[in-house]
């Protein structure tokens, strides 16, 4: 068993890693790390884990940690995991769940993050942990950058289609929509319930620190620049991503050869579903598990490509993917953790 521990405890991200851990067969959490709460039991302050999850939390330190454990996942803000995981070192696992290591450019991380960097020394070390796209890197990782839940849902569905060049790589457009849940744990105006409850809310348009991760590894794939439109909306739902995605598509094409070639780039992934033609992906059918469902139709009036990608935020679009990218680290099957069928109705 490798010995695992979690800091940003008490956060979304850090509960959905602890349901997972739970039936994971090769890891053990022995650390829970809060900056907020000392001395009292996870289950005190989420009773949902009474008699199944009792760790005390405890405030982090790092000589500690350093002795006792092989994994750490950062389910913090952006800002914390850039500080730490460099004292961390003797080859521990470091899973970063924010948004510290995604981008290779330091001015990028700054105009978007309106933060400093990492250290360059850092970024060059760190894997994007997109599992389905970057797994032999992956493999050789032992600082993983887990991807953003827009940039999963996102990027999933628009690779295949770019890298087999079915669509031009200007003017693509992703309306994505997420659940409430994506914006942590803490309340906000933008999140508080009058605000989200029987409406939609389009927010950060043109400025979203996604669409740089986005726009980067859309252009890592297809060997030119690519500079992609995201907006996000936020909808009355706690959990989910759904992007509906447009591209011109370059040439004829029809739906039943695009899908039948996203059905063979995805081959052997068992967490990405290619639908069958006229067949599209909810966020439903995907909740509490670690699926992303991918649905696309030739639109041959517009002549545009609709990819539509749903996924769980906490699931595949954060702790599920960075279950999936420890269990592609360390060689074990990639569904340990995540055998989960999504929760339906
Ligand atoms: N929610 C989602 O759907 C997704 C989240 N992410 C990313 O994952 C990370 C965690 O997200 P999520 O769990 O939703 O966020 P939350 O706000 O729910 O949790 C983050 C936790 O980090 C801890 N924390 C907050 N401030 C600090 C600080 N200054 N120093 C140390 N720890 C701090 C707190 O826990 P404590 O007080 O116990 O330490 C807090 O609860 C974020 O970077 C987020 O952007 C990525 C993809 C999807
Ligand atoms: C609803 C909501 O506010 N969602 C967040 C999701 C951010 C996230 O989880 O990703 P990072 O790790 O990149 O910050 C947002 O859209 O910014």
């Amino acid at each position: 068993m490798k010995q695992a521990a979690i800091v940003g405890g008490t956060g979304y991200g850090a509960i959905e890693l602890i349901r997972l851990l739970h039936s994971h067969s090769e890891i053990e959490l022995v650390n829970i790390y809060s900056h907020s709460q000392h001395e009292t039991a996870i289950s005190s302050v989420y009773p949902h884990l009474k008699n199944i999850e009792n760790t005390t939390l405890d405030s982090l330190d790092i000589a500690a940690l350093t002795k006792n454990v092989d994994i750490v996942f950062f389910a913090t803000p952006a800002g914390i995991a850039k500080e730490f995981i460099p004292k961390i070192g003797n080859g521990i696992q470091c899973i970063d769940l924010s948004g510290d290591l995604r981008l290779s450019s330091r001015d990028a991380y700054k105009n978007w993050y309106k933060a400093e960097a990492a250290d360059q020394s850092l970024l060059d070390v760190a894997v994007y942990g997109l599992s389905e796209i970057n797994r032999q890197k992956i493999k050789e990782a032992t600082i993983l950058s887990n991807p953003g839940c827009f940039p999963t849902a996102a990027l999933l569905g628009l690779i295949p289609a770019l890298q087999n060049e079915y669509i031009h790589t200007e003017g693509i457009v992703i309306d994505g929509k997420t659940g409430i849940s994506g914006a942590g744990k803490t309340p906000s105006a933008r999140t508080h319930f009058p605000e989200t409850n029987d409406n939609i809310t389009a927010y950060k348009i043109g400025q979203h620190q996604h669409i740089p991760e986005i726009d980067q590894y859309l252009s890592e794939h297809c060997s030119t620049t690519v500079h992609a439109t995201l907006t996000t909306h936020l909808v009355p739902m706690t959990r989910g991503i759904i992007c509906t995605m447009y591209g011109k598509v370059n040439g004829y094409y029809t739906t039943e050869k695009i899908l039948s070639d996203y059905q063979h780039f995805y081959e052997g992934n068992q967490f990405v579903r290619v639908l069958d033609a006229g067949e599209f992906p909810t966020t439903k059918g995907v909740y509490g598990s670690n699926f992303c469902d991918i649905g696309l139709h030739v639109d041959s009036r517009t002549n545009q490509l609709i990819i539509v990608s749903a996924i769980d935020n906490l699931m595949k679009g954060a702790a599920g993917q960075a279950i999936q990218n420890v269990n592609i680290m360390n060689g074990w099957n990639e569904n340990n953790g995540l055998k989960h069928i999504p929760i339906y109705p």
